[in-house]
């Protein structure tokens, strides 16, 4: 197994604050890494110490296997939380500006950025500035400036902020083809749909710890399913009385059943039955929204 990009045991502190403490984490070539946390939890200083821009006080980081040198500034595509382009320099100029300032020749350069708009549908932003453009398209220039000389590793800190469901869609399915053409993506999101929909492995970090990190599926299966959805052709009487039922919310297509233990699903699937036909019964594994709030929720400030 190929792991681009190496974390271990890295410590960063700001004067006696302590912003990351102790983490660990490797990323494999051709996956997105979720890396998660409320807000100050360590993530920017995380992503920022990878990029070389700040140093760990405490342990090493790896990238293809060896320690920082200047060549990474080629190989890492990063894109910030806050943006940083020139309101009013035109697009193709800084876009490709920024390539050769990462060793990209210039023809090259704007050959690939004509291809980036296009695919992101924005062919005639080449001679627009950002300042004409909306915030969500200026996201988009934003991401072409992160990737536009194809680097093998790319930091993503909250990378659909501001979109609109469309342009969302349009952005996570470039950032799963980056995936599948073997690029190592480090993905920082506060949207939990979205890194479960991306992310094979995650950290999640809280007040500078780790408090949870592995496999997103083995995470989820680790915890109790406490969650029942029940759909029937006519109501069900007594579903609330059911011992080990917590809350029943009755929607437009059925039931969500709250339960304590999983010998309670079995008895609401029993006394559906002997009420109405069953179309749907399902017993469903915790949302990482669920597993997030139960863990960070439980220690916030
Ligand atoms: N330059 C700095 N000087 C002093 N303290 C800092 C500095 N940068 C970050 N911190 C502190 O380090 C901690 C971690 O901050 P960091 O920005 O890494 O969090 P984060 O997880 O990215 O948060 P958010 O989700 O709000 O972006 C916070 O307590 C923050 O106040």
């Amino acid at each position: 197994m190929t792991y681009p990009l190496v974390i271990e045991d890295v410590s960063k502190q700001y004067g006696d604050k302590t912003a990351v403490n102790r983490i660990h984490l490797r990323v494999k070539q051709g996956e997105i890494y979720g890396l998660l946390g409320a807000n100050g939890a360590g993530k920017t200083t995380t992503m920022r110490m990878v990029l070389g821009l700040i140093y760990p006080d405490q342990g090493s980081i790896q990238w293809n296997g060896q320690g920082y040198r200047e060549e990474l500034r080629s190989l890492m595509g990063y894109l910030p939380e806050e943006r940083g382009l020139y309101p009013k320099v035109k697009i193709s100029e800084q876009i490709i500006y920024l390539a050769e300032l990462r060793g990209v020749k210039k023809n090259q350069a704007d050959r690939s950025l004509k291809e980036w708009l296009e695919r992101f549908e924005v062919p005639d932003y080449y001679n627009r500035r950002v300042e004409e453009l909306s915030k969500g398209n200026q996201q988009k220039i934003q991401f072409i400036a992160a990737v536009i000389h194809n680097p093998e590793i790319l930091i993503l800190d909250e990378a659909f902020s501001g979109l609109d469901p469309v342009n969302v869609e349009l952005l996570k399915k470039t950032v799963k083809s980056l995936r599948d053409e073997g690029k190592t993506i480090l993905f920082s999101s506060h949207r939990m749909d979205h890194v479960e929909e991306l992310c094979e492995h995650i950290c999640i970090l809280h007040r500078s710890n780790t408090i949870l990190q592995g496999s997103l599926k083995e995470i989820k299966a680790s915890f109790p399913k406490e969650r029942v959805i029940l759909e029937t052709e006519e109501d069900i009487e007594g579903l609330d009385r059911l011992s080990g039922v917590t809350s029943v919310n009755k929607g437009l297509k059925g039931y969500e059943i709250r339960i304590t233990s999983p010998e309670t699903a079995q008895q609401i699937l029993q006394l559906a039955m002997e009420q109405s036909v069953v179309q749907r019964f399902q017993i469903m594994e915790p949302t990482l929204n669920e597993i997030f709030i139960q863990k960070v929720g439980n220690n916030h400030e």
